[in-house]
């Protein structure tokens, strides 16, 4: 089966984007490896579907490249956005989202933080604010869902972080019962973080929307930082917005780079 896909990032966190609203596309996580895979497939960060849906513009499934499918993806949000149009609805596993488009500086309205330890989840009952464990150099994280699970470590300026070894640890520790992305903020001013994250069934990406929306999160929430927050990543900068009792809003860019057709069995 023929396949269109528009290949497209947000501050170079790539995607696969199927818009399948039409004519249903149907994946599973041998075909998302494959077509994540950046030798034998596409290749990208995460595939992202969008599908039809009742009461929304849409609908918007993420599969990491493990396989692994995921609750939110602030920067494909952004990307969906640019495909639908400002004042787009669209309802991820995570909750429902709202854009603005302005040309390619899109914001999304990425619904409630959650910050009860079963709502993260966590496997048992701990301070989400500063989980008392650590892994190596880094301990007393804030844990969080953003529509999907991040433990975010703040850490001096020039402190140096193994992440690429210290990632798939907490990554895949028992207390994060459906693993966990997992972030290490510098706080660089009064309102100013950055940020490096271990993506769950990623890795080091060069950037994290959900992410960057968590670390800003907790900075407001441990009162390092007033709002709005600019979250540098290796990718670039995004802001994020948010208030106790308030939704987060992100905004940044979204890229469209190309458009490809593919057949769904190459990747099966
Ligand atoms: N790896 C994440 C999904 C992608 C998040 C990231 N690409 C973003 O922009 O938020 C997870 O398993 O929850």
């Amino acid at each position: 089966m023929r396949f269109a896909f528009h290949k497209m990032h947000g501050l170079g966190n790539d995607f696969v984007v199927i818009d399948a609203r039409s004519a249903p596309v149907v994946i599973d996580a041998g075909v998302a490896r494959g077509i994540c895979d950046r030798r034998q497939g596409i290749g990208c960060d995460q595939l992202i579907l969008i599908e039809a849906a009742d009461g929304a513009d849409a609908a918007m499934r993420i599969w990491n490249p493990d396989g692994s499918e995921a609750g939110a993806c602030g920067n494909a949000s952004r990307c969906v956005a640019m495909l639908l149009g400002d004042g787009a609805a669209i309802d991820t596993p995570g909750g429902r989202i709202t854009a603005r488009v302005a040309g390619d500086l899109i914001e999304i309205d990425m619904g409630l933080p959650r910050f009860h330890w079963e709502a993260v989840p966590l496997a048992y009952p701990l301070d989400t604010l500063d989980v008392p464990v650590g892994w190596g150099d880094l301990g007393h994280g804030t844990a969080l869902s953003v529509g999907n699970p991040h433990i975010v470590f703040f850490v001096a300026e020039d402190a140096e972080v193994d992440l690429a070894t210290l990632g798939p640890l907490i990554e895949h520790d028992a207390l994060f019962p459906e693993r966990i992305n997992v972030g290490v903020a510098r706080v660089t001013g009064s309102s100013a973080i950055r940020l490096d994250v271990w993506e769950r069934g990623a890795g080091l990406t060069r950037a994290c929307g959900t992410g960057a929306c968590a670390a800003a999160v907790a900075a407001v929430r441990r009162r390092l930082v007033n709002g709005p927050v600019t979250v540098t990543l290796p990718g670039g900068d995004l802001e994020i917005d948010w208030t106790p009792g308030t939704s987060i809003r992100m905004r940044g860019p979204a890229t469209h780079v190309f458009t490809g057709e593919a057949d769904l069995g190459a990747f099966a």
